[in-house]
């Protein structure tokens, strides 16, 4: 059986940990799914590569032009392939809280959080439901499916309706006594951490932190869960997100969205910790959880008494955006995101037409939609075509845009 889009892209993204994941994609849905061609491609082999883009000039679709072109000279292959990732290339291990602290300026760890009973019945609670199931999804219109299961929880009265991801969550989990008694924990942590911090423009002010969706993630040994970082579009700009680690302890790794080559640190939650990704952090970083190593015995002690090998997630999010737009170009809704590649427009916050990357047809040619808006936070309505009135954050550490944007 061939591979799954997901899969195919989990190994681009082992080849080529300097690729965005979602520049992979492009890549491989240029080369129409073949591993090998994309290989080629990055690589910087050329007469192979020739040989295949006049195989394809029959094919020519709007798309695999555009990318195609964007792979067109030699060094943009290779510096990003060659470039180093910090001193050696190797990520940073961060074990203990002052480690983590000192060296992720938007996280916070926090041992211990639970009550050893609750921590074990939130963990059972995780590995029994039959509701968990793997997320599907469309990306530039290909079906994607993950290797790991998911469910969602909400406190909300309308729990049933709320969506996620731009879809319509199927199936939302009702809210349990663990999971109420865990939830005034974490508030009364996360509001706590929030007091000791600069608060920055766009975050709810310590005290204001609420949570209405529990999402929770079930990772087999198996399983993994892409470089990403989490969508603004519901929780808002300098969202604050609480996540909890229980059972099998996986690596958690982060690295900032910019430059390609940034220095990768791996975090190694342990059973019932919690880290915190503050305001700043889904703007500034990316995160996944890598593949456990397929050869790598697992030593006796690392296997969790009650989970074996299975790691259980709980993310804590405060749903804070309820006017977001639609396109006017298609009606589709729309996705917040904030700018960051180039130094010039980044920290721009943008609201973008979620069609063509979401929909199962939205990037077939025809179907595209380009829609975008200025996002205009904490306004009413939160958009404007006016670029002069749009919302922007740059990192008080990030001296090289505020150098060209002054
Ligand atoms: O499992 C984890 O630690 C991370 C989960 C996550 O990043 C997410 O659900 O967006
Ligand atoms: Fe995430």
């Amino acid at each position: 059986m061939s591979d799954t889009t997901e899969e195919k892209l989990a190994k681009l993204v082992t080849l080529f940990p300097d690729y965005e994941k979602e520049a992979l994609l492009d890549i491989l849905v240029s080369c129409n799914g073949s591993i090998r061609e994309v290989t080629l491609l990055i690589d910087g082999d050329y007469s192979k590569l020739k040989e295949i883009e006049s195989q394809r000039k029959r094919l020519k679709t709007k798309s695999q032009q555009t990318l195609l072109s964007c792979f067109s000279s030699p060094s943009s292959a290779i510096s990003a392939r060659t470039l180093p990732r910090g001193s050696n290339g190797k990520p940073i291990n961060l074990y203990t809280k002052s480690e983590i602290e000192s060296s992720l300026r938007y996280c916070t760890y926090h041992p211990n959080i639970f009550p050893d009973q609750l921590a074990d019945s939130l963990l059972k609670m995780g590995l029994e439901d039959d509701a968990a199931a793997p997320n599907e999804f469309y990306l530039f219109g290909n079906k994607c499916v993950s290797n790991h299961k998911t469910r969602i929880y909400s406190n909300q009265p309308n729990g049933s309706s709320m969506n996620y991801n731009g879809k319509k969550v199927k199936n939302v989990g009702a809210y349990t006594d663990e999971l109420a008694m865990a939830q005034v924990i974490i508030e009364e942590t996360v509001n706590t951490a929030l007091g000791k911090r600069k608060v920055l423009p766009f975050q709810v002010k310590p005290g204001d932190w609420n949570v209405q969706t529990v999402l929770c993630n079930i990772y087999g040994r198996e399983s993994n869960l892409d470089w990403h970082s989490d969508r603004l579009t519901h929780i808002g700009a300098h969202a604050v997100i609480a996540s909890v680690s229980l059972g099998f302890s996986r690596e958690f790794r982060v690295r900032k969205v910019y430059p390609t080559n940034s220095q990768v640190y791996s975090i190694h939650p342990s059973h019932n910790s919690l880290i915190i990704m503050h305001a700043g952090f889904q703007e500034e970083y990316k995160h996944c959880v890598p593949f456990l190593p397929k050869r790598r015995a697992i030593p006796a002690d690392e296997i969790h008494p009650l989970s074996g090998t299975s790691r259980v997630n709980l993310t804590y999010r405060n749903y804070t955006m309820s006017q977001n737009p639609t396109c006017e170009k298609c009606g589709y809704p729309m996705e917040l995101r904030r700018a960051f590649k180039d130094s010039k427009n980044r920290g721009k916050y943008l609201w973008q037409c979620a069609k063509s990357y979401t929909d199962q047809n939205g990037f077939k040619e025809g179907n595209e939609c380009r829609g975008m808006r200025f996002a205009r936070l904490n306004c009413d309505p939160p958009y404007t075509n006016d670029e002069r009135l749009c919302s922007t954050w740059l990192a008080d550490d990030d001296y090289e845009a505020k150098q060209i944007q002054q």
